[in-house]
């Protein structure tokens, strides 16, 4: 079991990482000392494979929970959800004492904590991610939004969980191309500042998504470590520090717009193309060396992961109109995190979307 704590100025809180924590939850969340019902947001594909556990533990542990389960998909990460999940927490009793528990992957745990910020103007929560992608960076940190037809993660809010409980064991049944998504978030860690964890994700990457456990629990006490460093460092994304951890999400989330969040392309998947395309932008500058754009490249392919854009995106001149909502916007220009080669990202403000229309128009072709 290891134990990873985010420090934040009087809302510390901790990542507790190990098998059979799912079990241990209730008595955990009890400790918190939560009034009231206990409201455990999940979707359906979760309820039926982990749900029972956490109920069980719950009662165990004198709690009274009630479930509200929601589609699974990105689609849930929606005005209407928000607006449903909402809806049901007051209609079951909630009070400024009550706690909203994620029990599942960086959709719900995105939507419930949104939830949670919103309720009765900002109720307690805790993350219990049930995806590989969840473990290692959204459940984490504080970033809680919903999706609009503007863009990717509009609406939201800095909130912080009061716990988070990454029970390895969840992942046992998570299908392949879901671990590989939430990989990309992985090995960004070792795009972003720490190249020997990268050489890691190389060397390691192909047996920890096959299922050796002991190389995931190392994968993910990793990056939480990683992560929980940039959030102490600058919680609400001020300085520049934690715009480090959007790392191929410029490219990426206009990815996903473009499509229509329809689930053609997961989350973590986008993430490991926009890396791509932010290494060929990077590369086409003079910033980066092109053997580490191709090693990236070969990373992500070698662990099953897109480095392209499939059909359908529109072209380069759709997805920067896309890009000019990312929240990294200043002065109606477009923020770029771009490299000088592996682990060594930065943040660009002076990029020429002329530059970015070329690369984007070379790929595009491809
Ligand atoms: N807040 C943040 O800092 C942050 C960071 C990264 C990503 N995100 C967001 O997270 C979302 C993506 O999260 P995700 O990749 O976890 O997707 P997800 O929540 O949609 O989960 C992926 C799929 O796996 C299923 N699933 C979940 N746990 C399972 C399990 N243990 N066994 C079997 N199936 C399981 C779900 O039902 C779903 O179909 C995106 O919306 C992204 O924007 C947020
Ligand atoms: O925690 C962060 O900060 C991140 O940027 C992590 C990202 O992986 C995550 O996808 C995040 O939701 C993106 O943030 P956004 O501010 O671009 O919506
Ligand atoms: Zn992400």
């Amino acid at each position: 079991m290891t134990d990873v704590t985010i420090a934040l100025d009087g809302r510390s809180y901790d990542v507790a990482i190990g098998r059979g924590l799912l079990e241990e939850a209730g008595a955990r969340i009890a400790a918190l000392k939560p009034k009231g019902v206990l409201h455990v947001a999940t979707d359906a594909t979760v309820a039926d494979l982990h749900l029972q556990a956490l109920l069980a533990s719950c009662e165990a542990a004198g709690l009274r929970a009630v479930p509200h389960i929601l589609p699974p998909g990105e689609a849930s990460k929606s005005w209407s959800f928000y607006e449903d999940l909402s809806e049901r927490i007051l209609a079951a009793g909630v009070e400024r004492g009550s706690m909203i528990v994620a029990l599942g992957g960086g959709v719900i745990g995105d939507l419930a904590g949104f939830v949670a910020a919103t309720m009765l103007r900002g109720i307690d929560f805790v993350q219990i991610p049930t995806t590989l992608l969840a473990q290692v960076d959204s459940s984490v940190g504080g970033k809680v939004a919903i999706d609009t037809k503007a863009g990717k993660n509009l609406v939201g809010a800095f909130w912080q969980p009061r716990l988070v409980l990454a029970d390895l064991g969840v992942l046992d049944s998570l299908p392949l191309r879901e671990l590989r998504a939430g990989w990309a978030e992985i090995a960004k860690y070792g795009l972003i500042d720490d190249p020997a964890f990268f050489a890691w994700c190389e060397a390691n990457g192909k047996a920890a998504l096959a299922g050796d456990d002991a190389l995931r629990a190392q994968a993910v006490a990793h990056s939480v470590r990683a992560k929980a460093r940039v959030v102490a460092a600058d919680e609400r994304e001020s300085s520049g520090v934690r715009a480090l951890l959007n790392l191929g999400h410029t490219f990426g989330h206009a990815l996903e717009s473009a499509l229509g969040f329809d689930g053609q392309l997961l989350h973590g998947e986008a993430v490991a193309i926009g890396c791509c395309m932010a290494f060929d932008l990077s590369v086409r500058l003079g910033l980066a060396p092109l053997e580490d754009a191709q090693r990236v490249r070969a990373h992500f392919a070698n662990v099953g992961l897109p480095t392209e854009p499939p059909a359908g995106v529109g072209d380069a001149d759709a997805l920067l109109a896309l890009m000019q909502t990312d929240k990294k916007v200043a002065d109606g220009r477009i923020v770029f995190v771009l490299t000088r080669g592996i682990g060594r990202a930065f943040v660009a403000r002076d990029v020429s979307p002329d530059d970015v229309r070329a690369m984007l128009g070379d790929t595009l072709k491809k």
